[in-house]
């Protein structure tokens, strides 16, 4: 029979329940993703044997294809509301990026989806757990990097993942050593004395160690340096590589493109776009002089381009933002004789920059902004 509990404290995502003695009884964390050269030694390591089993699900939801399902998900701090009827799927076995500007309510989502936070309205499904009900079990399962990771200063890098990797049921000192070795961490030093990055490092380290379904990283890379975000990306890849999911925040715009297989954006606390990155990749834009005479875009493509003009040194550019099959595009660009044509993919910028600004540009608008349309 277990002990009354007397408090709850959290570090680093994890939760330590301590009982009435005041010895560590119980905790749970969150962790993330892997690659290449490491890759070998990695695999060589014990992976939880077994992942902790899912329960029935307490949120109706299509739990074989996502992990996280939310639906109407609304936090309100007052009048204020952080996150307003929020509803997104994440798939199984995907890296799945959550891009917003500051204060775009992505931390709120995150700590929903923990059972941190209690939402105002909306449901929420992870791993067939709704975290109002059993947060705990939720958070066996659910690896989770804070972005603000608070970790014991007297404690030496090595006894901290020590110390996480017994607390978790599915941590591994093994994997923890071998991630803080990867990411080149000096295990020997104190926390207190690591810099911003190292005690990041560490952070990841505890985070990697334990081998759960879901990786939740909160701006994971931030403070690293351009190898080190490197590694970490690929850890990510690896826990992907794995079957596990991984899900975090960035504002690295081209790790988010690199590394994930479909992104939301929030903007003021709602969900406003999301796409697959083989949609980007489908997505070009073709640039050329401005021309003399007014455009016309035929009926057949007028669902598939998007014009705009940028005023740049005195000159004006055409833009032509384009969606699917170039193929068709090509004969009507080569019809217009424009000059000094370039074709380049479109990029995750232009279309954070359309859904930031809130821009929408109509089709057949041959004239305006700069702004590009998504
Ligand atoms: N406890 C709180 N009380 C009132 N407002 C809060 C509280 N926590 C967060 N907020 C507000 O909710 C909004 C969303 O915050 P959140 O931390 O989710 O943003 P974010 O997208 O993670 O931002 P960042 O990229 O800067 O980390 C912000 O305007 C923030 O000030």
């Amino acid at each position: 029979m277990g002990r009354p509990v007397q408090a709850k404290k959290c570090l680093l995502g994890i939760e330590l329940t301590l009982p009435n003695n005041g010895t560590t009884r119980r905790a749970y964390e969150k962790p993330a993703k892997t690659t290449s050269a490491r890759e070998s030694r990695l695999n060589r390591l014990p992976e939880s044997e077994t992942l902790p089993p899912r329960p029935t699900e307490s949120v109706s939801t299509d739990a074989s294809a996502s992990i996280v399902v939310t639906t109407g998900l609304t936090k309100r701090y007052g009048d204020f509301e952080a996150l307003s009827k929020c509803s997104v799927q994440v798939t199984r076995g995907e890296i799945f990026g959550l891009l917003g500007p500051n204060g775009a309510g992505k931390t709120t989502l995150i700590r929903l989806l923990l059972g941190y936070l209690q939402p105002t309205e909306g449901e929420i499904s992870v791993d067939g757990f709704d975290p109002r009900v059993d947060g705990v079990s939720l958070r066996e399962r659910v690896a989770y990097l804070p972005g603000d990771a608070r970790l014991p200063r007297h404690m030496r890098g090595r006894s901290v993942l020590k110390f996480f990797s017994e607390m978790h049921p599915h941590g591994s000192l093994e994997r923890s050593l071998a991630v803080a070795e990867t990411l080149e961490l000096n295990i020997a030093t104190r926390v207190a004395f690591m810099s911003t990055g190292m005690r990041q490092k560490l952070a990841l380290a505890v985070v990697f160690g334990v081998h759960t379904p879901l990786l939740i990283l909160d701006e994971p890379t931030a403070n690293l340096d351009p190898t080190v975000r490197a590694a970490v990306l690929d850890l990510a890849m690896e826990a992907r590589d794995q079957g596990r999911t991984v899900m975090f925040s960035s504002h690295v715009l081209s790790e988010i493109e690199e590394t994930c297989d479909r992104v939301v954006f929030l903007r003021k606390g709602h969900l406003a776009h999301q796409l697959t990155m083989d949609d980007l990749f489908q997505r070009h834009r073709i640039t050329a002089d401005w021309p003399a005479n007014p455009l016309q875009v035929p009926e057949a493509l007028a669902g598939l381009v998007k014009l705009s003009v940028r005023e740049r040194r005195g000159g004006k550019t055409l833009c032509i933002d384009t969606q699917g099959d170039l193929a068709p595009l090509l004969s009507w660009v080569d019809s217009l004789s424009l000059n000094h044509v370039r074709i380049e993919p479109l990029g995750l910028r232009a279309v954070y920059d359309s859904v930031h600004l809130g821009t929408k540009f109509d089709a057949t608008t041959t004239s305006g902004t700069s702004e590009v349309a998504i």
